[in-house]
This record gives C-alpha cells, structure tokens and sequence, in this order.
C-alpha cells in the first residue's frame, strides 16, 4: 500500500482557501501526497498576492477553470457556485486521470471538499475514489446544517430556514441553548437556504467530516453525526492562500507598541461595512486614544461603497492596512483585543493566541461563534447596536475600555489557549484523530 494521496478542493473564497491549504500542508508535513486544486482566477490571485515558502512547496497546485469570465464578478458567491457546478464536474475526471497517470505508484487515494463544493465527492464516488469534508466553520454550524429536516419536523424553521419564532433550543440533550435567531444560515435567502439542504445530502458521501475545532471548545456538537472528526485547531503558517498582498509593514510597527496595548480590527474577507458605521468606527478609533490597527480591505466587487474617512478622523494612533498577516498580528506581545466579525477562522486563531474579543457580528454563523466567545468559553463581550442600528462610538470606547481591565476574561482566554493548542501537541485528541485519518485514506 502506497501513501496516501488527497485532492482537495475548496470553495474560492478566503474563509475556506485558509483551511484547507493549512490542513494540506500539514497533511504534507506527515509525509502524504496532496495536490490542491484552485480555479484558475484564485490560482492567478493567490500568486500574485502571495510568495513560496518551502513547506508549500511540497503541495503540487492544479487547476480548473470556474466557468465566469475573468473580468466577472466573484463576490457574488451564488452566481459563482452555478457557474462551477455547471463547468467543474465535467473538468475533474480527467484532471484526476492526468494526475494518476503522471504517477502511478500514488494514485489519488481521496478528495476533501469544503461546503459547497460536494459535487467533487459525487464524481469522485463514481470513480471508486474515498471522500471528505473539511468544514471551515464550527463543528456547532454543521451539526445546525445537519439538524435541518429535523428543525422544519418540528416546526422549529420553516421550508426556507427561517424561525417560527423567537425561541431557545438545543440541537441535542447535551447542546448548549441555541437562539434561533442565531441558526447559522441567518441571511440565507430561500435559494441558497435549498441549495445548503441539497449540499448536506450530498456531504453525506463524506465518510468523515472533518472540523477545525476540538472536543473541548464543542464537546456536545459531536454527538449529532458519527462522521464527525476534530482536526483541528489548524495552525499551519501559510502565505500561498492569501488573495490579498499582506502589509507586513504593520510588524515592525507593532514592535515598537508597549506590550498589550494594541486593538485590532478584522472583519474577515468578506464583510462590507455601511458607509456610516464605517465613519463611526473611525472616529471610535481616534476616541480610543490607544494603538490600533485596522484592516479596512480595498472592495471586492467595483459596485461595493468605497469607505470615505470622516474629515475630523486622525487615525494618528494606529495604522490602516488593506490586508494583515493577521496571525502573526494576534500573536505579538504588543496586541491588547480583537475587534471581530467572528468569522470561524479568526474565532479559532484570536483563541489559538490567548487574545479577548469584542464580538461584532455581521451574518450567517458569526452569531453563533459571537455566542460561543461571549456565553460558553467567557473570553469576550459583544458590542451591540443603538436604536438607529449602528454601533456607536461611545459603545466601543465603553466596551474596549471595560475588556481591557478585565482579568477573568483574560485568564479565561490564556487558559483557552493552552487547552486548544494541546489537542495538536503529540498524543493531543486533534492529533490522534489526525493520524487516525491518514491511515483510513491510505
Ligand atoms: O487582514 C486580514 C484579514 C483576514 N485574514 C485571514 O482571512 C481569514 C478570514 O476567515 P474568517 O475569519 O473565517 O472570515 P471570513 O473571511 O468572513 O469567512 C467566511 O467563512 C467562514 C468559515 O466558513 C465563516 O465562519 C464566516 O462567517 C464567513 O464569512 C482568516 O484566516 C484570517 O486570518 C488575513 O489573513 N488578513
């Protein structure tokens, strides 16, 4: 028996890129063959964003093409997932006999997919080839996915995942309560809230469903599904996924910041901020009178709003980058909070750095993470909207100034961390799960 070799194929956008390079380097690092396949304008992104570092060079990158136009617009993900699924399917069969017939001794042993992107388990299923999930969100968002037909049987939701009404539940008997107005599929609309019941059916072909997280942060989440297997928390240094270029600039900068005295403000890579919260967020900056840096990206899509700074915005304290080694960032000695969207990956990596959060969701599962941080692990606080709907500048200051004193959240968030990263350490949960894997896709 050969070793084995992965196809993994993620969903094109930053939020699942990161996870599976990560987890395919580190599948690499144990000595398997990967091969990453990116469409061809992520491909062309990442390139140019990016650089080459060693430990990648050991992952082969193909390509496929998606299916739009280059000059098309992406950050309209439905569109770009009918216009993959319509092309890839019929593209993948012979990518995968190309790459078998240039080494036949490691045959392609088995495909990782994120959400999304089961198609690529349907037709490797077909070929005889074994399957997988990573899933880039919490284990808890899965488990929500997965609990679907049983939420509309009990009139929980309706057919198109939205609540009855207001209500706690528990996905199961040992599940934290779960507010369903944070089920994750929250701005779903009824289209992609179908497409998401169809990709669970599909997901099935999965015979595991691996998750960035760990028994401790989730215990209860995986009693809903045998196929589920913790991996994580993936902390691979990777800089081939990137889409943006990183300002490493902001380092050097952070170097000379007092020890925990800087706040940082990410929301992800896909949030757009309404023009006038983006003008409060500026001025709560200036009103902080502490260090910062803030990620404001440059707009995904040319008929996003360009951010204009207010006139009486200084921004002297801080630096305003348009993309951040945001990892390097969490983990300096200079860094106090983290202002974020909580997103699943910077839930993970804000917890993998010991660092408090202030909780600023925005949709879809960042709710349910904002719970997780804010109600069950108690290492952050929400920042909540005033009745015309924006965060003010008075509540981030209030808020800000509240976390940084707190020592409870802190010493929670320290302990947080060494908890989490223990699960990779050798003979960890996350790492015997791993090893576990490799050799069922041998
Ligand atoms: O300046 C930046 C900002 C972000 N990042 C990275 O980009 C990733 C962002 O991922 P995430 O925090 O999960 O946010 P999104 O990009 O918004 O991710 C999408 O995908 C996630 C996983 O499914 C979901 O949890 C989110 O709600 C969804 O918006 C993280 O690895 C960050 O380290 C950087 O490297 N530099």
């Amino acid at each position: 028996m050969g070793i084995p070799h992965f196809l993994c194929l993620p969903l094109p956008i930053q939020g699942h890129v990161n996870p599976l390079m990560q987890f395919s380097l580190l599948l690499a690092k144990h000595g398997c063959k990967v091969t990453f396949v990116h469409t061809e304008f992520s491909h062309k992104r990442a390139n140019t964003a990016g650089g080459d570092n060693m430990e990648e060079a050991k992952v082969e990158m193909v390509t496929l093409p998606d299916g739009l136009d280059p000059q098309d617009d992406r950050s309209d993900v439905a569109k770009l997932l009918v216009s993959m699924k319509s092309t890839m399917p019929a593209l993948l069969p012979k990518l995968i006999q190309d790459i078998n017939a240039s080494d036949v001794e490691n045959k392609i042993t088995c495909i990782i997919v994120t959400i999304n992107m089961g198609w690529a388990l349907e037709v490797g299923n077909k070929m005889g080839i074994k399957g997988a999930l990573l899933c880039p969100a919490s284990a808890t968002s899965l488990a929500s996915a997965a609990c679907i037909p049983n939420l509309i049987e009990d009139g929980i939701i309706d057919s198109q995942g939205l609540p009855t009404k207001n209500q706690e539940i528990q996905l199961s008997s040992n599940m934290p309560m779960m507010d369903t107005a944070y089920l994750p599929w929250r701005g779903f609309n009824k289209i992609f809230f179908e497409h998401l019941m169809q990709e669970m059916q599909t997901l099935k072909l999965g015979e595991w469903w691996l998750c960035n997280t760990t028994y401790d942060l989730e215990p209860a989440a995986f009693s809903i599904s045998p196929k589920f297997l913790p991996i994580g928390p993936l902390m691979e240094n990777s800089n081939r996924s990137s889409f943006w270029e990183e300002d490493r600039a902001c380092l050097e900068w952070l170097d000379e910041q007092p020890p925990h005295s800087v706040v940082y403000v990410s929301f992800g890579s896909l949030a757009v901020m309404d023009p006038n919260q983006f003008k409060e967020l500026a001025l709560a900056l200036d009103l902080l009178q502490r260090p910062f840096i803030w990620v404001v990206r440059a707009s995904n899509d040319k008929k996003e709003n360009v951010n204009t700074y207010p006139h009486d915005f200084h921004g002297s304290k801080g630096k305003i980058v348009g993309w951040a080694p945001q990892k390097k960032i969490l983990n300096h000695p200079s860094l106090a909070c983290f202002i974020s969207h909580c997103g699943w990956n910077s839930t993970l990596e804000g917890i993998c750095a010991g660092v408090p959060f202030l909780c600023w969701p925005c949709t879809t599962d960042q709710f349910l993470n904002k719970s997780y941080i804010c109600d069950v692990w108690k290492i952050g606080v929400g920042l909540e909207k005033n009745e015309s709907g924006i965060v003010s500048r008075g509540e981030i200051k209030k808020k800000v100034d509240q976390l940084l004193v707190d020592e409870d959240i802190k010493g929670r968030s320290l302990k947080l961390k060494e908890m989490t990263i223990n699960n990779i350490q050798e003979g960890g949960q996350s790492s015997k799960n791993l090893n576990f894997f490799m050799d069922w896709a041998k």
